[in-house]
C-alpha cells in the first residue's frame, strides 16, 4: 500500500534517513530513472506558524545553484502534506564522519572547509545567511563532497544581507555571542562564527563551547575563550581565533575568509564562489525526454526552462546527475 497517494507511481520510499519536529526526510527512488532521492514529508497539521519559513526555504532552494548546496528536485504540495525532493546525498553527515575518525587531520579538514566556505559565500553573494550552520546540517555525497542542507532558518532581510535580523535562531551550542543574548545581529556574522565553531569540530573532533548545562554554556560562549588542544597548529588557531571573536565587528569577513592563506595553502587562486548552473541546457537529456514524451526538442526545452519543479524538472536534473556520472540516459518504460 502506497503510504502517500501524492508519491503513487513518481518515488517509492524507503527508510526514514532524518526526522525533526514537523518533518521527516525518507530516502527513496525516482522511478522514472530509478536515480535515490531524499523527500522532506511535512505534516502541514503541525506547521503552525512555521508555515511561512516552509515557503521562505522553498523560494531560497530553487534560487541557489552551487556544487555544495543541497539540490531540490521537485515540490509536491498536497491539502495535508509538503513533499520536498532533494538531492540524495549518500555519505551521510559529517558529523558522523569526524566521530569516526575521532579528528580530521589539518588537510582534510581544508578540504572540507573550503567547500564550507564556498556555500556559505555564494549564499551571502544572493542575500541569505544560513543561521543554522552545524556539522549535522553539512552532508556528504558518494564522493566526499560536502552538501549544505536545511534552510528552514535561511533568512533574506528585506533591506539587504547587512540589515539587521532579529528572530533567535540555530542551536546554542553554534550560536554566536550576539544570538545569546537577543540582540540585533547580521546574518553573515553569524554564520562566521557558527563556521569557526565547525572549523575547531573538525580539527579538534570536540567543541568549543560546550555544556550541559545552558546557563553555563552560554556563560562560556559569551567569554570567547575555548580550550587550545595542543595538536593544533599555530595557523589553525589563528583562523578559528578570527571567527570566534565575541564582538562580530571583530570577526573576519566571509570575504577575508575566501582568500585567507589557511585556506589558500596549496591552492593558488582564492577559494571559487560560484559554480556552474545545473540549470543549463543539456541537449542530451533534453532529447531523451523528448523522444520519450515523443515531442519536438525545442518543445520539451520551452516547457521544462519555466523550472515548475515539478516531475520533469527532478526528471530533468536526475538525468543531468547520470550523465555527469558517464551513465547511459534512458527513462522507464513503466513511468
Ligand atoms: C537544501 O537541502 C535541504 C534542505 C532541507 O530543508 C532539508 C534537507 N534535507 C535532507 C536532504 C538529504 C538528506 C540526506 O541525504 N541524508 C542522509 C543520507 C544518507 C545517510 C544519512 C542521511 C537529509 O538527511 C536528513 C538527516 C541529516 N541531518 C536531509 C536538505
Amino acid at each position: 500500500m502506497v503510504r502517500h497517494q501524492a508519491l503513487k507511481g513518481l518515488y517509492e520510499t524507503e527508510r526514514t534517513i532524518g526526522c525533526g519536529g514537523f518533518a521527516k526526510v525518507k530516502l527513496a527512488t525516482h522511478l522514472a530513472t530509478g536515480e535515490k532521492v531524499a523527500i522532506k514529508i511535512m505534516d502541514k497539521s503541525l506547521l503552525g506558524d512555521d508555515l511561512p519559513r516552509i515557503k521562505l526555504e522553498l523560494k531560497a532552494l530553487k534560487t541557489l545553484s552551487h556544487e555544495h548546496i543541497c539540490k531540490l528536485y521537485q515540490v509536491i504540495e498536497t491539502d495535508t502534506n509538503f513533499f520536498i525532493i532533494m538531492e540524495y546525498c549518500s555519505g551521510g553527515e559529517l558529523f558522523d564522519h569526524i566521530v569516526e575518525k575521532n579528528r580530521l587531520s589539518e588537510s582534510e579538514s581544508r578540504m572540507f572547509f573550503r567547500q564550507i566556505v564556498s556555500a556559505v559565500a555564494y549564499l551571502h553573494s544572493l542575500g541569505y545567511a544560513h543561521r543554522d550552520l552545524k556539522p549535522e546540517n553539512v552532508l556528504l555525497d558518494k564522493n566526499q563532497n560536502l552538501k549544505l542542507i536545511d534552510f528552514g532558518l535561511c533568512a533574506r532581510p528585506v533591506g539587504g544581507i547587512e540589515s539587521p535580523l532579529y528572530t533567535s535562531c540555530g542551536s546554542p551550542t553554534y550560536a554566536a555571542p550576539e544570538l545569546v543574548l537577543g540582540k540585533q545581529y547580521l546574518g553573515p556574522e553569524v554564520d562566521v562564527w557558527a563556521m569557526g565553531v565547525l572549523l575547531y569540530a573538525l580539527l579538534a573532533g570536540s567543541l568549543p563551547f560546550d555544556d550541559l548545562n545552558i546557563d553555563n554554556l552560554y556563560k562560556k560562549i559569551l567569554s570567547g575563550r575555548y580550550e587550545e588542544p595542543m595538536f593544533m597548529s599555530k595557523e589553525s588557531l589563528c583562523l578559528i581565533k578570527s571567527m570566534l571573536q565575541v564582538d562580530p565587528k571583530e570577526r573576519i569577513s566571509v570575504n577575508d575568509l575566501l582568500s585567507h592563506p589557511w585556506l589558500t595553502l596549496g591552492i593558488l587562486d582564492p577559494v571559487h564562489i560560484r559554480t556552474e548552473d545545473f540549470r543549463c541546457y543539456d541537449i542530451d537529456c533534453v532529447n531523451t525526454m523528448a523522444n520519450y514524451h515523443q515531442v519536438e526538442a525545442d518543445t520539451m526545452w520551452n516547457y521544462l526552462k519555466r523550472w515548475k519543479y515539478n516531475y520533469h524538472t527532478a526528471t530533468y536534473f536526475l538525468l543531468l546527475e547520470k550523465k555527469k556520472r558517464g551513465q547511459p540516459l534512458k527513462l522507464n518504460s513503466s513511468f
